[in-house]
């Protein structure tokens, strides 16, 4: 067994019903199309009485990995994927859903037992534990994530059960076709030159107007030409010229608006102004740079991006993320690494197994920044700036970006920034995309499936996400919609990697045009030809809202975002709701303006009395003086149940 293998608890993710040749009865329904939440062949699935046995069970206590049982006779293959099997029958007669078996993450606290989910209602916008253990802590984010991480890692501190994690994801394609393809900017690309920008703090570059005037060198410039990029958006514009004059940034910029280049693009040039030593295999690498992102399918997009601009120089960026094999993750580091891009465990996992060394790190990207510094993943960042060789701040370059910006956050991310940072807002932070038509209907909990099932009549083969709030209502609310004949995938926490890869590739190449997620497709993802977001369950913050419904709408496209708001528990978010809404000239519906305002009282909440602000912390802030609303502000890591990395 390779010293690097990594251990994996024996994970049922979501009933894996038979794809291609399968048969699936349900209450007497057979579904035929494809999709790709039945990533097995040649299988079949039966459950006589319409409840899908989904994921019910224990979780057990302790270390990862040793607990759970399925309910069917997977045939974990040799790798341990459950999803490898091929013709494989599976039965849950009954639709009891059998013990669906995560071993305990003890020190995450994600203890607990699981009933078998029977009832779309159940539980259905709270955590996604049953009935919470006392093995398993707090069963929230945070506090113990260091230890889970080492855990998942596989670092050899004990954690043997299970088998091993053997997944390779397949490399990305080669071509310059592949490499460079892009979709098209839309028509309200050249409205974001109107968007009001500020940027504080002292001696600020100019701008620039053009990409000529970002002094790159010859490849970076065709290979920015060659991904269709015409002429920087503003946070590239800002952005550009701060980075390559070395100062330190906080960038807020609407979703969709080319964030990352706006960092990738300097930090590229300037390595390769420098001449960074071609890199070459090495038993330590040593990168100039770190990306981190909070989960892997973002961090997986970025490195694709700094690939692409990287295309033909010496320049290699990587990229390290949970769910795929340690020992393959390293060795594709030992390579040679200039740009390093990670999720926060993994990458400490590597610089932990002194693989990675940090003494030439020039620069430190947070990408989606409020959320690495949320209370989930900030014990994970002040571990990696206070690891061996990590230059101090003042010797290195932190860049930070996001949509949204907390002010809380803000104060602590100062803690990782020179005390001269820039705070370069482009609109109003915090504020959804205008791009994005909003709408929210009023709905009670027991009317949404018939509604979502009413939209998906409306939007047809159109991409759409539809947002749930846990894993359970993802894996329900998936099945449902294949059950209606519409092709669904999911992509959620407790779906192996592979999985998650399978449906996110059926998605982008339409195969499946509707994809139910949770929260762990929020932020960054990039999809082509998404036109449609649907807030099924709303988020219990408002910070999420605007992530979620920016995964439409970008670069100037357009698109259409329609969330169920139910009084009865979604009441908390209601006055950020109208202030999101009229921050991006949307009509705000009566009822949502009554509720907002009952709920909190008049004094004070006028949510159109401000439409742009800066709100630099070290101004005082501005924008979101509103006195903190209740368990809805900045609360997206205790609400979350997810998984992110
Ligand atoms: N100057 C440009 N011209 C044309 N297309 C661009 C330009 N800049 C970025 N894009 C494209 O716009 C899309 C969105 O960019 P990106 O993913 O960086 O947005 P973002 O601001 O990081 O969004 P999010 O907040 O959701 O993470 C990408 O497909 C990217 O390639």
């Amino acid at each position: 067994m390779d010293e690097w293998d990594e251990v994996q608890t024996p994970v049922v993710s979501i009933p894996s019903f038979g794809n291609s040749g399968s048969s699936w009865n349900s209450g007497g329904q057979q579904s035929s199309f494809k999709s790709s939440i039945n990533d097995n062949e040649g299988s079949s699935w039966k459950s006589g009485s319409g409840d899908f046995g989904l994921r019910g069970g224990k979780r057990g206590r302790g270390s990862r990995g040793g607990g759970g049982f399925k309910s069917f006779n997977s045939g974990i293959g040799e790798n341990g994927n459950s999803e490898d099997n091929e013709g494989g029958s599976w039965n849950s007669v009954g639709g009891n859903g059998g013990f669906g078996g995560r071993g305990g993450r003890g020190s995450r606290g994600r203890g607990g037992y699981r009933t078998s989910f029977n009832s779309e209602t159940e539980n259905e916008n709270g955590s996604d534990d049953g009935f919470k253990s006392g093995f398993g802590g707090s069963g929230r984010r945070g506090g113990f994530r260091r230890g889970s991480m080492m855990e998942q890692e596989g670092n050899g501190d004990g954690v043997t059960a299970g088998p091993k994690v053997v997944y390779v994801p397949p490399p990305p394609p080669e071509e310059e076709s592949s490499v460079f393809a892009h979709y098209e900017t839309g028509i309200n690309f050249d409205k974001y030159d109107d968007i009001l920008v500020d940027v504080s703090g002292s001696n600020s570059p100019k701008a620039i107007m053009t990409f000529e005037e970002a002094g790159l060198c010859e490849s970076l410039s065709r290979n920015v030409t060659k991904s269709g990029y015409v002429k920087p958006t503003p946070v590239q514009k800002h952005g550009i010229p701060i980075i390559s004059a070395g100062r330190d940034l906080m960038a807020c910029a609407q979703t969709g608006s080319g964030k990352t280049a706006a960092f990738l693009l300097p930090i590229l040039q300037q390595l390769m102004s420098d001449g960074v030593a071609a890199s070459k295999f090495s038993e330590v690498q040593e990168p100039e740079a770190i990306i981190v992102a909070p989960t892997r399918e973002l961090i997986n997009q970025i490195y694709l991006e700094a690939r692409k601009f990287a295309y033909g120089t010496c320049v290699r960026p990587v990229v390290v993320y949970g769910g795929i094999n340690t020992g393959y993750t390293i060795r594709e580091v030992l390579k040679g690494c200039n740009v390093l891009c990670g999720t926060p465990g993994r990458l400490l996992d590597i610089i932990g197994r002194g693989k990675v060394g940090l003494s030439k790190l020039r620069y430190l990207v947070l990408d989606e920044a409020d959320r690495m510094l949320d209370m989930g993943f900030e014990p994970d960042m002040r571990k990696l700036v206070s690891s061996p060789g990590m230059p101090a701040k003042e010797e290195r370059q932190t860049l930070m970006f996001s949509a949204t910006y907390p002010e809380d956050i803000q104060r602590l991310a100062a803690d990782f920034l020179k005390t001269d940072y820039l705070f370069l807002a482009v609109g109003v932070v915090g504020g959804a995309c205008s791009d994005v038509e909003q709408h929210i209907i009023q709905v009670d909990q027991y009317s949404k499936r018939e509604q979502l099932l009413e939209l998906l009549k409306t939007t047809g083969t159109e991409r759409t996400m539809v947002f749930v709030e846990t894993k359970r209502s993802a894996d329900f609310i998936a099945t449902f919609l294949c059950q209606e004949k519409v092709p669904t995938t999911s992509i959620h926490g407790d779906r192996e990697q592979r999985e998650r890869e399978k449906a996110l590739g059926d998605f982008r190449s339409g195969q499946c045009p509707v994809l139910v997620a949770t929260s762990v497709a929020a932020r960054g993802l990039d999809i082509e030809h998404v036109q449609h977001v649907v807030n099924f369950d709303m988020p219990s913050s408002i910070d999420e809202y605007v992530h979620r419904i920016g995964r439409t709408g970008r670069c100037g496209n357009t698109g259409r975002a329609v969330s169920f708001f139910n009084p009865e528990s979604d009441t908390p978010l209601a006055r950020s709701l109208v202030k999101v809404l009229a921050g991006a000239q949307q009509e705000v519906p009566s009822w949502l303006e009554e509720i907002a305002f009952s709920a909190h009282g008049t004094t004070g909440f006028n949510p159109y009395g401000k439409v742009f602000a800066s709100t630099d912390t070290r101004k005082g802030g501005s924008f979101q003086k509103e006195p903190p609303q209740p368990a809805v502000q900045n609360t997206s890591a205790a609400a979350d149940d997810e998984e992110w990395e």
